[in-house]
């Protein structure tokens, strides 16, 4: 039977994946997981998805289990400043779009919008956000959205079989670090082997199937399936394997990043329930608020600025509290190999590929994979259809998003550098010319976005062309001939529905206090 699972790689891939296998497949699976003690983490990776509930609640963990132990707290939305011009702002909530006789608010908001802010009008969190309030009351319960709260028929579903059924009102933003230090305790109290070591060398067989990994210490150690998790030197994958890796740099060229820890007073600061991206002369700055300190990092193009200037202009950004923080430089290799599952092989994370954390993807991908793997976790036979469904899920995914990125920068009105002027001229990938030209006659709905699932529903695609207002998009010509009442008193219960909540929602600093 084909039950031995050598993971390596002991950041927040490797954890997720030996964690998750271990509450999948209980004693019935061997795992081992190896980690240098001597290769580091990247460990930036701190904003997630809201489906990211669904591996907590797969492992069998509340919010009060793991968010105190990684000082974790609430992501309502992405936070974009300055993308459309200096001093503009708008939201990509979690929050499911209204719609009204058929046509989705945003195209009512489109013909005769209540005010000039699209996010404000059409959701309510955009207001929840800006006063720094918590989606759930002291006592814990959530605001009331258009969601059930563990209704069964969702329990055991992929996220891919939750999109477009529910939108849940919130994700989470973390420190990397302590979440697979939790997760390494979870997984070797239930049975993992944890292994400190180097590896050295990867053994292949005649066939070049994977049949050990040599470490500096503990000898070789085998198995049946291999993880690499091993980040972007994808050590297995790529190296041992020479699995060809297929780069996104001619569409998304942003290939560095600069991250300052910056510890903060959240008390005296509150807490902004957000990420923001704040867009600056050759990139973008994120602001990630936690619990004890605030993680920030320039996302830049090598191309257009140095680290030296990049370091610089964020700790200008952060000020004063900035200056102690040490810079962590990072390389990033964006794009994704060929195939992830290559013989006995399988990438997860960094390894398999990674796109800027715009939309905070990363950990999506993870989770994204970890499933898959699950769903198609092979036998003896090792029959390669359930290869193949595996290489094609993770290609999607990341090519969907990849195009889902690069729209944000086709779409930023903003041009006043060299960088932003590039990126209007830059080629986008096969099929995006002619989705956004089919977008500005029709805001995009499920049959013209992407064409597979990639984790962003059709309404994202509509806060960032709304958002970016590099694009003209025009309102459907039926609504014309609509009558606008019923979208009238839909603007109109959001507004009640966000007065009432910011009046009795706490502080989202006083919340996690309390939690803590
Ligand atoms: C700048 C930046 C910002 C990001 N922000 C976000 C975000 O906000 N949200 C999000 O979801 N994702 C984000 N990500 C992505 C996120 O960081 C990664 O998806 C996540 O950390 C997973 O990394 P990993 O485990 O694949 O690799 P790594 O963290 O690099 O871990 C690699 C592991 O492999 C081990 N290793 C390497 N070589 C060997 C060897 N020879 N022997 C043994 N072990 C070895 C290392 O010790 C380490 O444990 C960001 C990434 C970057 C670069
Ligand atoms: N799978 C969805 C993806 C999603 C829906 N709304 C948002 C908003 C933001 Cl900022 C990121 C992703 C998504 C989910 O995770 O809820």
């Amino acid at each position: 039977m084909l039950n031995r699972l050598v993971i390596v790689g002991g950041g927040t891939a490797g954890w997720m994946t030996a964690s998750y296998f271990k509450a999948a497949f209980g004693d019935r699976i061997d795992i081992t997981l190896v980690e240098s003690g001597n290769v580091g983490a990247v460990g930036v990776g701190e904003a997630t998805f809201s489906d990211i509930r669904h591996f907590f609640e797969f492992l069998g963990l509340k919010e009060k289990d793991w968010m105190p132990a990684c000082n974790a707290t609430y992501k309502l939305a992405v936070r974009f400043e300055n993308w459309r011009e200096k001093g503009h702002s708008f939201y990509h909530p979690f929050e499911q779009m209204r719609s009204v006789n058929g046509f989705p608010l945003t195209d009512w908001w489109l013909r005769e919008g209540p005010t000039d802010r699209f996010d404000r009008d059409c959701f309510v969190m955009p207001s929840i956000i800006d006063a720094g309030l918590s989606p759930r009351n002291l006592d814990g319960t959530l605001i009331d959205q258009p969601f059930v709260e563990g209704a069964d028929e969702m329990q055991g579903l992929t996220m891919s079989e939750h999109q477009g059924k529910t939108q849940f009102p919130y994700a989470y933003q973390f420190e990397a670090a302590l979440l697979a230090k939790y997760l390494t305790k979870y997984s070797v109290e239930r049975g993992v082997t944890h292994i400190t070591d180097d590896v050295q060398k990867v053994n292949l067989d005649e066939r070049g199937w994977i049949s050990g990994v040599t470490t500096a210490e503990h000898g070789d150690i085998t198995g049946d399936l291999f993880v690499d998790c091993t980040g972007f030197r994808a050590l297995l994958m790529n190296k041992a394997l020479e699995v060809p890796f297929v780069s996104y740099a001619d569409t998304l060229p942003n290939d560095s990043a600069v991250a300052l820890q910056v510890p903060q007073d959240m008390k005296a600061r509150g807490i902004l329930p957000c990420t923001t991206a704040t867009a600056q002369d050759a990139g973008w700055i994120w602001t990630i608020p936690l619990m004890g300190r605030i993680g920030t990092g320039y996302v830049y193009a090598k191309d257009y600025l140095s680290p030296e200037e990049a370091e610089r202009t964020l700790r200008e950004f952060v000020g004063p509290a900035a200056a102690d923080a040490e810079a962590n430089h990072i390389r990033m290799r964006i794009g994704r190999s060929e195939n992830s599952w290559v013989n006995n092989c399988v990438a997860i994370g960094l390894s398999s590929g990674f796109v800027e954390p715009l939309e905070s993807t990363g950990i999506f991908f993870i989770h994204h994979a970890i499933e898959q793997l699950a769903k198609n976790f092979p036998d003896d036979s090792w029959n390669p259809v359930q290869r193949k469904l595996y290489n094609d899920s993770i290609a999607h995914v990341m090519d969907g998003v990849r195009e889902f990125l690069v729209l944000h920068y086709v779409a930023a009105k903003r041009d006043d550098t060299q960088y932003w002027r590039d990126a209007k001229t830059r080629r986008i990938p096969d099929g995006l010319a002619e989705r956004i030209e089919t977008w500005k006659t029709q805001l995009p709905d499920t049959e013209t976005v992407f064409p597979y699932y990639h984790g962003l529903p059709p309404y994202s695609y509509m806060c960032i062309l709304l958002g970016m207002g590099g694009i003209e998009l025009k309102p459907s010509p039926a609504l014309a001939l609509s009558d606008p009442g019923l979208a009238q008193r839909e603007f109109a219960a959001i507004r009640d529905k966000t007065r009432r909540l910011t009046e009795t929602l706490p502080k989202a600093y006083d919340y996690f206090a309390a939690q803590h």
